[in-house]
């Protein structure tokens, strides 16, 4: 069977900077993936590249062993930091809505299946309550699990979330991180999500991808977050810390913007066993 997320030999460039090259990774069904890297690694442009948002410059992704199309139903993305106005005259059911209408070509759902769906797909995330709510007078989490009805309501193959837990506090990002846990292990997606502390994710992913200096590892957690792994992602010696079941990696005074774009040498992709 074809792997839900295949990508092979993905560069990309912003014009002349390059932010990843070579990157090639196959992601299960049913497999909950976290992604991780240091500010500006390509982790957004990586999802957003997935999701047929952006061109790469070299390289294919294929979803279900065909070519990703733009805007197609398979997929279910969650931008970044979605802003929503105080005072915007949408509801939980408005917002979930939003989700069947980018896909559609040209046969509206029937008002009864379209009512179905939108429920389903509250009920999944645990916000039947949230329906009738002004969008923007929610709690973060309670946006968060909305957003996420949003991209699942046409029932995609595969989920991708751009950092949905900024912004939580604890209990609503074990609460998220557990909601999309059970969509990839019960509901059979195939889902990335981008976040910046493995921490919340350690015991509920499958495995992590790792993005710095242009280049990635893939693998579980305890293969991935190793000095020797990071420090030949970096280029440069990094330490993994754990204290309290807690992991640090610390990548240096380097860390950061300054590096983080940079050119990728031929052989980017580690991928683990
Ligand atoms: N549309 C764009 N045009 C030009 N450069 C861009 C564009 N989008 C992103 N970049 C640059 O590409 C690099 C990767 O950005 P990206 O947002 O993918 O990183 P990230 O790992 O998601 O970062 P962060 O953790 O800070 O969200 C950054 O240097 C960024 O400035």
């Amino acid at each position: 069977m074809n792997p839900a997320i295949s990508f092979r030999n993905l560069t990309l460039s912003y014009g002349s900077r390059r932010v990843f090259a070579q990157l090639t990774g196959d992601i299960e069904a049913g497999s909950f993936v976290g992604v991780l890297g240091p500010n500006g690694a390509g982790k957004s442009t990586l999802l957003k590249a997935i999701a047929g948002l952006v061109r790469p410059t070299e390289g294919a992704v294929e979803i279900d062993g065909k070519p990703i199309r733009r805007r197609t139903p398979l997929i279910g993305y969650v931008p970044q930091a979605v802003h929503m106005d105080e005072d915007v005259p949408l509801t939980g059911r408005d917002l979930v809505g939003l989700g069947l209408d980018g896909h559609r070509l040209g046969f509206p759902l029937p008002s009864r299946a379209r009512r179905e769906a939108i429920e389903a797909a509250l009920a999944e995330v645990n916000a039947l309550h949230l329906a009738d709510r002004r969008i923007g007078r929610l709690s973060g989490g309670e946006r968060q699990r909305l957003l996420i009805a949003q991209a699942i309501v046409s029932r995609p193959r595969v989920l991708l979330l751009d950092e949905p837990l900024n912004n939580l506090d604890l209990a609503s990002t074990q609460q998220v991180v557990d909601l999309v846990k059970r969509l990839a292990h019960e509901g059979g997606m195939a889902v990335l999500l981008v976040a910046h502390d493995v921490n919340p994710l350690i015991g509920r992913v499958d495995q992590i991808l790792y993005l710095a200096n242009g280049r990635m590892a893939m693998g579980t957690i305890d293969q991935v977050l190793r000095p020797e792994v990071l420090s030949g992602l970096y280029g440069y010696p990094v330490e993994v810390l754990r204290a309290g079941g807690r992991i640090i990696v610390a990548a240096g005074a380097m860390d950061g913007h300054a590096h983080a774009v940079s050119a990728a040498s031929p052989e980017a992709s580690v991928v683990l066993p």
